[in-house]
This record gives C-alpha cells, structure tokens and sequence, in this order.
C-alpha cells in the first residue's frame, strides 16, 4: 500500500553551495523519511569560502509559497532558517498564525534563529534581530541558536556550563516554550555539549566533538533533523536526543569539497539504513 509520509516544511534561504539553507533542510528530511515542504527566502551566491551576496525573495512570494502547500498539502512541522528582513519575519509570523503553526497549536514551529554564516557574512539585516525576538519566539516551540546568535540576542557570552544555563534563561524570557543553546563553538572542551530547557527540565546532550574542518550547514541541520522527529510525532526532548545522535553521524561522515569548509553529511543513514 502506497504511504504517504510526514510533511515538514522549512522557511529558509537557498545555498548554492548545497550545504545549509534549504538544501541541508531537504536532505535532513529526506534522510528521515520525511517529505520536505519549502518556502524559499532569499537567493545566496555561496561556496566553500562564504557568501558572495544574496537577494530576497517578495514577501508575498515568500507567504503564498508558506498557504500554498499548508492549504493543500498539510504541515507537520514547521522551522526557519534565514529569514534575511524584519518585513519577511513579520510576514512569515503573520502567515504562520492563519495557518495554525507554532506554540500554541498542534503543529511544532522551530525557530534557527540564522544571524550569520558560519564564515562570518551577515544573513540578517541588522535591524531584523528585534523581529525574530519579537514576533518569532513567542511562537516557536523550540528556538535552536548558536552561541554567536546566543550573543548578539541576549548579550551573554557563554564560556562555560554556567553561562550556557544562564543564556538559556535569558531567552526563554523571550517567550518559546523550550531553548536549545547548541555547544558546538565552546572549542575548548572535549565533548559537544548542548543545553535544553523549558525553564523546569534542565537537558545536557552531550557527545564526542569529532576533529574535522568541515562542519559547513551542521546548525540547519541539527534543526531540521529535530524537525523531523517532531512531524513524526516525537516529543521535544525526545526530537532533540534523536537530532544529536543524527548530527553527530553527519558530522563524523563531513567531507571536503571546494577550497573552504566542507558540507556535514546527512547521507550516512541512506548508506547504513536502519
Ligand atoms: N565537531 C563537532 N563534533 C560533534 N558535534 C558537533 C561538532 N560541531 C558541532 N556539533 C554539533 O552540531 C550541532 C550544531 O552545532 P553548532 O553549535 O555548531 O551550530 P551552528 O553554529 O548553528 O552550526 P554551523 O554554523 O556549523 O552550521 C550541535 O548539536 C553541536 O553539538
Ligand atoms: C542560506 C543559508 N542558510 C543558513 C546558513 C548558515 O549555515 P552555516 O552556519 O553552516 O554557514 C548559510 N550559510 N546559508
């Protein structure tokens, strides 16, 4: 009998590179037998070594691609990558609420609050981080930033295990109902360790850091892997202990391409299948 899979759909940026944006998200979900949804944000001109530039996709292209498959075809869950404006972000919340994604309802909402490229070039004009505070978090089920974007949000640094919990409250004051600050740039530590909360569990995941230079897209597909263990039906908690375990093969199985930073790999479960 033909089955028809879980849906996820991503909110998020092309990378021509194909190693983040929409083109880890759909790999991720494709990996995890979910059918990948998108609704395409801005156009970067990408490789190995960073961003060249981007252009944004007209917000009403960005909103009708959002009703156009969750009218027709149903979300299961929902995440955002870059999001480029505040005028995007207010839109895309707006859009989100007519179609009953986020907190509140019965499809999960994650929000990867995208700030920057892992090599350094803003995906985010400047005036749209009051905008992903504002009007994304108190919608969103999970918010997943890095410890750059943990910064540039609430002004905390985090050195260390206290400063992680310490940041984790500082954004859960933003009003999602669970934080997930990733370890993944606490470089001097030997294992990878993240933080989540709803503000009463307390969650360490913690696992090996692997030694490799190519971790190009891990942050999108962290998100999109929990985004698909949450259309499936999985708790947070649960969505994100899968996700580690997901994230941590993608990041053994790395592998260089181009001059700069290679792409992790959500291939590996294709490859080994269970
Ligand atoms: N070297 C590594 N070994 C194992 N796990 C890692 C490594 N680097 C990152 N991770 C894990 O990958 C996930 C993404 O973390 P990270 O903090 O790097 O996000 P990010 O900065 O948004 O990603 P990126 O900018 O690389 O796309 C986290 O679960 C983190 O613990
Ligand atoms: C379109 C797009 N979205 C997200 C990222 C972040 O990924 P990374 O931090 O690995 O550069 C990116 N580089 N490009």
């Amino acid at each position: 009998m033909t089955v028809t899979p879980r849906t996820a759909l991503t909110i998020a940026g092309s990378d021509s590179g194909g190693g983040a944006g929409v083109q880890a998200d759909l790999r991720t979900f494709f990996a995890n037998g979910v059918h990948g949804l998108v609704a395409l944000t801005a156009v970067t001109v990408q490789n190995s070594l960073g961003v060249q530039g981007f252009s944004e996709i007209p917000v009403d292209v960005v909103t009708a691609q959002i009703k156009a498959v969750a009218e027709d075809m149903g979300v299961d869950a929902a995440k955002t990558g870059m999001l480029a404006t505040a005028e995007i972000i207010q839109s895309v919340a707006k859009t989100l609420d007519e179609v009953h994604i986020g907190r509140t309802t019965d499809t999960p909402f994650v929000v990867d609050p995208v700030a920057a490229s892992m090599t350094g070039h803003a995906l985010l004009r400047e005036e749209a981080l009051e905008a992903i505070r504002t009007e994304l978090f108190p919608r969103a089920t999970l918010i997943t930033p890095n410890l750059d974007e943990v910064r540039l949000l609430t002004g905390v640094s985090v050195t260390d295990a206290a400063s992680q919990r310490t940041a984790a409250e500082a954004l859960l004051e933003f009003g999602s109902q669970w934080v997930l600050v990733k370890g993944g740039h606490l470089c001097d530590t030997a294992d990878c360790v993240d933080l989540l909360t709803d503000g009463s569990a307390i969650i360490e995941l913690s696992g090996p850091r692997i030694d490799t230079e190519n971790t190009h897209g891990g942050g999108d597909t962290m998100a999109s892997a929990i985004t698909s263990s949450l259309a499936k039906g999985a708790d947070v908690p649960t969505a994100v202990a899968e996700a580690k375990r997901f994230i941590e093969r993608c990041v053994m199985e790395a592998y260089p391409l181009g001059a700069g930073v290679g792409p992790v790999s959500p291939f590996w479960r294709l490859a080994n299948p269970r």
